[in-house]
Protein backbone atom coordinates (compact mmCIF):
# COMPACT_ATOMS: atom_id res chain seq x y z
CA UNK A 1 0.00 0.00 0.00
CA UNK A 2 1.25 3.60 -1.17
CA UNK A 3 0.50 6.64 0.61
CA UNK A 4 2.23 9.08 -2.27
CA UNK A 5 0.06 8.73 -5.66
CA UNK A 6 1.00 10.55 -8.90
CA UNK A 7 -2.24 11.44 -10.47
CA UNK A 8 -2.38 12.09 -14.69
CA UNK A 9 -5.67 13.70 -15.49
CA UNK A 10 -5.98 14.08 -19.04
CA UNK A 11 -8.52 16.64 -19.95
CA UNK A 12 -9.31 15.71 -22.94
CA UNK A 13 -11.95 17.67 -26.15
CA UNK A 14 -14.27 14.89 -27.10
CA UNK A 15 -15.99 14.07 -30.51
CA UNK A 16 -19.32 14.20 -30.69
CA UNK A 17 -20.54 10.59 -31.67
CA UNK A 18 -17.43 9.35 -32.87
CA UNK A 19 -16.15 6.31 -30.25
CA UNK A 20 -13.34 5.55 -32.76
CA UNK A 21 -11.97 8.71 -32.86
CA UNK A 22 -12.04 9.18 -29.28
CA UNK A 23 -10.59 5.81 -28.40
CA UNK A 24 -7.21 6.72 -30.44
CA UNK A 25 -7.73 10.18 -28.63
CA UNK A 26 -7.33 8.69 -24.98
CA UNK A 27 -4.80 5.92 -25.84
CA UNK A 28 -2.57 8.30 -27.37
CA UNK A 29 -2.84 11.00 -24.52
CA UNK A 30 -2.48 8.30 -21.98
CA UNK A 31 0.28 7.36 -23.84
CA UNK A 32 2.03 10.53 -23.74
CA UNK A 33 1.37 10.93 -19.92
CA UNK A 34 2.86 7.05 -19.06
CA UNK A 35 6.04 8.74 -21.50
CA UNK A 36 6.59 11.84 -19.04
CA UNK A 37 10.08 11.15 -16.77
CA UNK A 38 7.29 11.56 -13.92
CA UNK A 39 5.47 8.16 -14.65
CA UNK A 40 2.25 8.40 -12.95
CA UNK A 41 0.48 5.65 -10.74
CA UNK A 42 -3.39 6.40 -11.83
CA UNK A 43 -4.19 8.17 -15.14
CA UNK A 44 -8.12 9.87 -15.39
CA UNK A 45 -10.51 10.56 -18.38
CA UNK A 46 -13.58 12.79 -18.37
CA UNK A 47 -17.03 11.92 -18.67
CA UNK A 48 -18.67 9.85 -21.69
CA UNK A 49 -15.27 10.32 -23.58
CA UNK A 50 -16.10 7.22 -26.18
CA UNK A 51 -19.55 9.02 -27.38
CA UNK A 52 -20.18 12.61 -25.76
CA UNK A 53 -23.43 13.51 -25.36
CA UNK A 54 -24.82 12.26 -28.77
CA UNK A 55 -27.80 10.52 -26.14
CA UNK A 56 -30.35 10.75 -29.34
CA UNK A 57 -27.94 7.85 -30.99
CA UNK A 58 -26.91 6.54 -27.77
CA UNK A 59 -28.33 2.94 -28.37
CA UNK A 60 -26.64 2.76 -31.51
CA UNK A 61 -23.39 4.21 -30.29
CA UNK A 62 -23.17 2.66 -27.09
CA UNK A 63 -20.55 0.19 -25.65
CA UNK A 64 -22.57 -2.97 -25.23
CA UNK A 65 -21.56 -4.52 -21.99
CA UNK A 66 -18.69 -1.98 -21.82
CA UNK A 67 -15.98 -4.72 -23.75
CA UNK A 68 -14.61 -2.31 -26.29
CA UNK A 69 -13.55 -0.16 -22.84
CA UNK A 70 -12.55 -2.97 -20.76
CA UNK A 71 -10.72 -4.28 -24.19
CA UNK A 72 -8.96 -1.16 -24.55
CA UNK A 73 -8.12 0.37 -21.29
CA UNK A 74 -7.57 -3.25 -19.75
CA UNK A 75 -4.89 -3.98 -22.03
CA UNK A 76 -3.37 -0.24 -21.84
CA UNK A 77 -3.13 -0.48 -18.32
CA UNK A 78 -1.13 -4.00 -19.22
CA UNK A 79 1.42 -2.92 -21.01
CA UNK A 80 1.97 0.56 -18.99
CA UNK A 81 1.43 -1.22 -15.43
CA UNK A 82 -0.78 1.92 -14.57
CA UNK A 83 -4.22 2.37 -12.65
CA UNK A 84 -6.78 3.73 -14.94
CA UNK A 85 -10.02 5.22 -13.57
CA UNK A 86 -11.61 5.29 -17.62
CA UNK A 87 -14.03 8.07 -16.94
CA UNK A 88 -16.97 7.29 -17.82
CA UNK A 89 -18.53 5.73 -21.12
CA UNK A 90 -21.88 5.40 -22.48
CA UNK A 91 -22.79 1.47 -21.87
CA UNK A 92 -25.45 -0.69 -23.20
CA UNK A 93 -26.86 -3.43 -21.04
CA UNK A 94 -30.11 -5.31 -21.50
CA UNK A 95 -31.08 -2.99 -23.69
CA UNK A 96 -30.43 0.36 -21.48
CA UNK A 97 -28.13 2.52 -21.81
CA UNK A 98 -26.17 3.80 -18.15
CA UNK A 99 -23.09 6.22 -18.12
CA UNK A 100 -20.69 3.97 -16.71
CA UNK A 101 -17.08 4.68 -15.17
CA UNK A 102 -14.51 1.45 -14.77
CA UNK A 103 -11.66 1.70 -12.72
CA UNK A 104 -9.10 -0.73 -13.82
CA UNK A 105 -5.54 -1.57 -11.91
CA UNK A 106 -2.19 -2.14 -12.87
CA UNK A 107 -2.74 -5.78 -14.13
CA UNK A 108 -5.85 -4.94 -16.20
CA UNK A 109 -8.75 -5.79 -14.19
CA UNK A 110 -11.69 -3.74 -13.06
CA UNK A 111 -11.84 -2.79 -9.73
CA UNK A 112 -15.07 -1.52 -10.08
CA UNK A 113 -17.71 -0.13 -12.19
CA UNK A 114 -20.23 2.56 -11.45
CA UNK A 115 -22.93 3.92 -13.42
CA UNK A 116 -24.22 7.52 -12.50
CA UNK A 117 -26.83 7.94 -10.36
CA UNK A 118 -27.95 11.12 -10.04
CA UNK A 119 -29.46 12.16 -14.18
CA UNK A 120 -28.38 15.96 -15.49
CA UNK A 121 -31.70 17.09 -17.25
CA UNK A 122 -30.20 20.42 -18.49
CA UNK A 123 -28.41 17.89 -20.73
CA UNK A 124 -31.42 15.70 -21.24
CA UNK A 125 -29.73 13.00 -19.55
CA UNK A 126 -33.02 11.17 -18.16
CA UNK A 127 -34.74 11.00 -21.36
CA UNK A 128 -31.81 8.63 -22.92
CA UNK A 129 -30.24 7.23 -19.85
CA UNK A 130 -31.12 4.67 -16.91
CA UNK A 131 -30.18 5.62 -13.41
CA UNK A 132 -27.46 3.54 -11.38
CA UNK A 133 -28.20 2.10 -8.25
CA UNK A 134 -24.95 1.73 -6.54
CA UNK A 135 -22.08 4.06 -5.31
CA UNK A 136 -18.74 3.53 -6.47
CA UNK A 137 -16.30 2.39 -3.79
CA UNK A 138 -13.00 0.42 -4.58
CA UNK A 139 -9.65 0.20 -3.14
CA UNK A 140 -6.90 1.29 -5.68
CA UNK A 141 -3.43 0.72 -4.20
CA UNK A 142 -4.61 -0.12 -1.09
CA UNK A 143 -6.55 2.96 -0.69
CA UNK A 144 -10.27 3.39 0.10
CA UNK A 145 -11.37 5.46 -3.02
CA UNK A 146 -14.72 6.08 -4.48
CA UNK A 147 -16.29 7.43 -8.10
CA UNK A 148 -18.80 9.86 -8.58
CA UNK A 149 -19.75 11.45 -12.49
CA UNK A 150 -20.25 15.31 -12.82
CA UNK A 151 -23.52 16.25 -11.48
CA UNK A 152 -23.47 13.41 -8.64
CA UNK A 153 -21.12 16.11 -6.79
CA UNK A 154 -24.22 18.46 -6.21
CA UNK A 155 -25.29 15.70 -4.00
CA UNK A 156 -23.35 15.92 -0.59
CA UNK A 157 -25.12 12.64 1.08
CA UNK A 158 -23.35 10.46 -1.56
CA UNK A 159 -19.72 11.47 -1.05
CA UNK A 160 -20.56 11.49 2.72
CA UNK A 161 -22.02 8.15 2.52
CA UNK A 162 -18.45 7.14 0.77
CA UNK A 163 -16.76 9.10 3.02
CA UNK A 164 -18.15 7.16 6.39
CA UNK A 165 -17.49 4.07 4.23
CA UNK A 166 -13.94 4.71 4.78
CA UNK A 167 -13.30 6.88 1.36
CA UNK A 168 -10.03 8.88 1.43
CA UNK A 169 -9.83 9.69 -2.20
CA UNK A 170 -13.10 10.66 -4.64
CA UNK A 171 -12.70 10.63 -7.94
CA UNK A 172 -14.86 12.70 -10.05
CA UNK A 173 -15.05 12.03 -14.17
CA UNK A 174 -16.84 14.99 -15.56
CA UNK A 175 -18.54 16.92 -18.92
CA UNK A 176 -19.70 20.04 -16.75
CA UNK A 177 -20.30 23.25 -19.10
CA UNK A 178 -20.24 27.15 -18.70
CA UNK A 179 -21.70 29.10 -17.22
CA UNK A 180 -21.58 26.82 -13.90
CA UNK A 181 -17.84 27.21 -13.51
CA UNK A 182 -17.84 28.48 -9.54
CA UNK A 183 -20.38 25.61 -9.39
CA UNK A 184 -17.56 23.34 -10.47
CA UNK A 185 -15.08 25.41 -8.30
CA UNK A 186 -16.99 25.67 -4.85
CA UNK A 187 -18.68 22.26 -4.95
CA UNK A 188 -15.33 20.46 -5.54
CA UNK A 189 -13.98 22.18 -2.74
CA UNK A 190 -16.90 22.22 -0.91
CA UNK A 191 -16.99 18.04 -0.76
CA UNK A 192 -12.92 18.26 -0.19
CA UNK A 193 -13.27 20.16 2.91
CA UNK A 194 -16.72 18.80 4.23
CA UNK A 195 -15.51 15.32 4.15
CA UNK A 196 -11.64 16.06 4.64
CA UNK A 197 -10.94 13.53 1.60
CA UNK A 198 -8.76 13.99 -1.79
CA UNK A 199 -11.16 15.22 -4.52
CA UNK A 200 -9.67 14.23 -8.38
CA UNK A 201 -11.46 15.63 -11.09
CA UNK A 202 -11.23 15.89 -14.77
CA UNK A 203 -13.76 17.65 -17.31
CA UNK A 204 -13.29 17.82 -20.31
CA UNK A 205 -12.73 20.96 -23.00
CA UNK A 206 -14.02 22.03 -26.25
CA UNK A 207 -17.51 22.92 -27.82
CA UNK A 208 -19.94 20.51 -28.64
CA UNK A 209 -22.67 22.51 -30.36
CA UNK A 210 -23.44 25.61 -28.62
CA UNK A 211 -22.38 24.01 -25.36
CA UNK A 212 -19.03 25.03 -24.38
CA UNK A 213 -16.69 23.27 -21.55
CA UNK A 214 -14.04 24.70 -19.56
CA UNK A 215 -11.92 22.28 -18.58
CA UNK A 216 -10.59 22.96 -14.72
CA UNK A 217 -10.05 19.89 -14.27
CA UNK A 218 -8.27 19.73 -10.23
CA UNK A 219 -7.11 18.11 -7.38
CA UNK A 220 -8.13 19.31 -4.25
CA UNK A 221 -7.01 18.39 -1.28
CA UNK A 222 -8.29 17.07 2.59
CA UNK A 223 -8.03 20.87 3.55
CA UNK A 224 -9.57 22.15 1.03
CA UNK A 225 -6.15 23.49 -1.13
CA UNK A 226 -6.44 23.33 -5.12
CA UNK A 227 -2.81 21.29 -5.28
CA UNK A 228 -3.23 21.65 -9.32
CA UNK A 229 -6.34 23.25 -11.22
CA UNK A 230 -6.31 23.41 -15.58
CA UNK A 231 -7.02 25.94 -17.73
CA UNK A 232 -9.63 25.81 -20.81
CA UNK A 233 -7.23 24.25 -22.99
CA UNK A 234 -6.41 20.33 -23.82
CA UNK A 235 -3.47 19.10 -21.55
CA UNK A 236 -2.20 16.75 -18.96
CA UNK A 237 -2.48 17.91 -15.15
CA UNK A 238 -0.11 16.06 -13.33
CA UNK A 239 0.55 16.23 -9.67
CA UNK A 240 1.32 13.87 -6.32
CA UNK A 241 -0.51 13.45 -3.41
CA UNK A 242 0.03 11.91 0.24
CA UNK A 243 -2.86 10.09 1.61
CA UNK A 244 -1.33 10.68 5.05
CA UNK A 245 -2.95 14.81 4.97
CA UNK A 246 -6.72 12.73 5.08
CA UNK A 247 -5.29 11.65 8.66
CA UNK A 248 -3.80 14.07 9.77
CA UNK A 249 -6.92 16.67 8.47
CA UNK A 250 -9.08 14.43 10.11
CA UNK A 251 -7.46 14.69 13.65
CA UNK A 252 -7.20 18.34 13.19
CA UNK A 253 -10.59 18.84 13.32
CA UNK A 254 -12.74 15.63 14.22
CA UNK A 255 -15.91 16.49 11.74
CA UNK A 256 -16.57 12.68 11.28
CA UNK A 257 -16.32 12.32 16.04
CA UNK A 258 -18.12 15.29 16.19
CA UNK A 259 -21.49 14.49 13.88
CA UNK A 260 -24.99 14.01 15.38
CA UNK A 261 -26.59 11.89 13.12
CA UNK A 262 -29.14 11.09 15.80
CA UNK A 263 -30.47 15.37 15.10
CA UNK A 264 -30.56 14.65 11.65
CA UNK A 265 -30.31 11.61 9.87
N1 LIG B 1 -22.66 16.12 -17.20
C1 LIG B 1 -23.17 16.63 -16.09
O1 LIG B 1 -23.62 15.91 -15.20
C2 LIG B 1 -23.16 18.12 -16.01
C3 LIG B 1 -23.52 18.62 -14.63
C4 LIG B 1 -23.59 20.12 -14.58
O2 LIG B 1 -23.23 20.78 -15.54
C5 LIG B 1 -24.11 20.77 -13.39
O3 LIG B 1 -24.19 22.01 -13.40
O4 LIG B 1 -24.47 20.08 -12.42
Amino acid sequence: MSEQLRIALVQMDIAIGEPDVNADKAIQLMEEAVRSADKPDVIVLPEMWNTGYALERIHELGDEGGTRTRNIISAFCRKHAVNVVAGSVAELKDGQAFNTSYVFNREGQVLVDYSKIHLFRLMDEEKHLAEGTKPGRFAIEGQDAGVMICYDIRFPELARKLALDGVKLLFVPAEWPNPRLHHWRTLLQARAIENQMYIVACNRVGTSGDTDFFGHSMIVDPWGEIVVEGGEEEAILQADIDLNLVNEVRGRIPVFEDRRPSLYG
